[in-house]
């Protein structure tokens, strides 16, 4: 478990953390979304133990990460600018990583070798940005890490690449309870995959949801109304509605069992839940309310 306190981070007197807070349960899928400069990559770094916060406080499964090093080797890393060794190849970088990772599996670093297609003994430097990135996750996922911490992870990754990381660090999430913090621009990018999600901008976390939390509170129904009724009725609570020939599109703030319930008191044709995105449950979960936080996930 992750937990960041009212971390404040100054340079020069600029804080780029100013008070950030945020809590990353075992297990979860986390993705920090936020614009340039909200903060995001100076949050990480204190995270894997690279900046030492100027107040607050920064625990993983209750110990501090600064000056920790038995900590930090179960931490992996993928920032977004990844260090190598200028005249290494990733074979060499992996006698690196073993050095520092008691857990580095071998096994895994030769059956990864089939999916990442690189030369280990090509130098890394002679690599395409997007194969450079191909050798950080090849390198991360053989730390078997109890915490992934993933700066812009895909950016540089062609499309197919995308998936078969995204699928191999999820399949560490659900066989090896792997706790997964990821930073992104963009809200649609980590749609597939996050199962909490913090909004963060000008050094702060916003807001923070579990999309448990928010797909219970939340449904979104196509209905065909019987002849008759035309218009959706009004003493449904909607807090959007949208309508394509006869099918209504109608988002409520209801699980989708009482949505079905309510509606099944107009004997519609058809009343059917469907999957809401990450990015209309945040624009109806705040309702309109904060503009400053839709400007920032859109
Ligand atoms: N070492 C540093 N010295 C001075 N200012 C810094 C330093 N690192 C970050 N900052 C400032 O802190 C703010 C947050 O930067 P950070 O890199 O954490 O943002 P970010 O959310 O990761 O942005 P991006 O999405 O563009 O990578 C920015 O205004 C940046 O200029």
């Amino acid at each position: 478990m992750i937990e960041v306190n009212n971390v404040v981070k100054r340079f020069d007197g600029f804080a780029a953390l100013d008070g950030a807070s945020l809590s990353v349960p075992a297990g979860a899928v986390y993705g920090l979304v936020g614009p340039n400069g909200a903060g995001k990559s100076t949050l990480i770094r204190h995270l894997t133990g690279i900046y030492r916060q100027d107040s607050g406080t920064i625990t993983i499964d209750g110990q501090k990460v600064w000056e920790n090093p038995e900590l930090k080797s179960r931490i992996a890393a993928i920032p977004d600018d990844w260090y190598y060794f200028l005249q290494s190849s990733a074979r060499d970088m992996m006698r690196f990583y073993r050095g520092f990772y008691p857990r580095f599996s071998m096994e895994r670093y030769e059956k990864l070798k089939d999916i990442f297609e690189i030369d280990e003994n090509r130098t890394i430097r002679r690599l395409s940005k997007g194969m450079q990135k191909q050798v950080a996750f090849w390198l991360a996922m053989c730390c078997l890490p109890d915490v992934l911490v993933l700066d812009e992870p895909v950016d540089g990754l062609d499309p197919v690449m995308r998936r078969q990381v995204w699928g191999l660090i999820m399949n560490d999430v659900s066989e090896r309870g792997t706790t997964v913090l990821v930073s992104s621009h963009n809200l649609r990018e980590l749609e597939d995959v996050c199962d909490h999600v913090g909004i963060m901008n000008h050094g702060q976390v916003l807001l923070e949801r579990s999309l448990a939390q928010l797909q219970d509170n939340m449904v979104k129904m196509q209905v065909v109304f019987p002849d008759g009724v035309s218009e959706v009725p009004p003493e449904l609570p909607v807090l959007h509605a949208s309508r394509v020939g006869r099918i209504h599109t109608l988002i409520m703030r209801m699980g989708a069992e009482e949505a079905e319930g309510r509606l099944a008191a107009y004997t519609p044709l058809l009343a059917d839940a469907v999957p809401l995105t990450l990015e209309e449950i945040f624009i109806y979960e705040l309702g309109g309310a904060d503009y400053a936080v839709k400007d920032i996930i859109l």
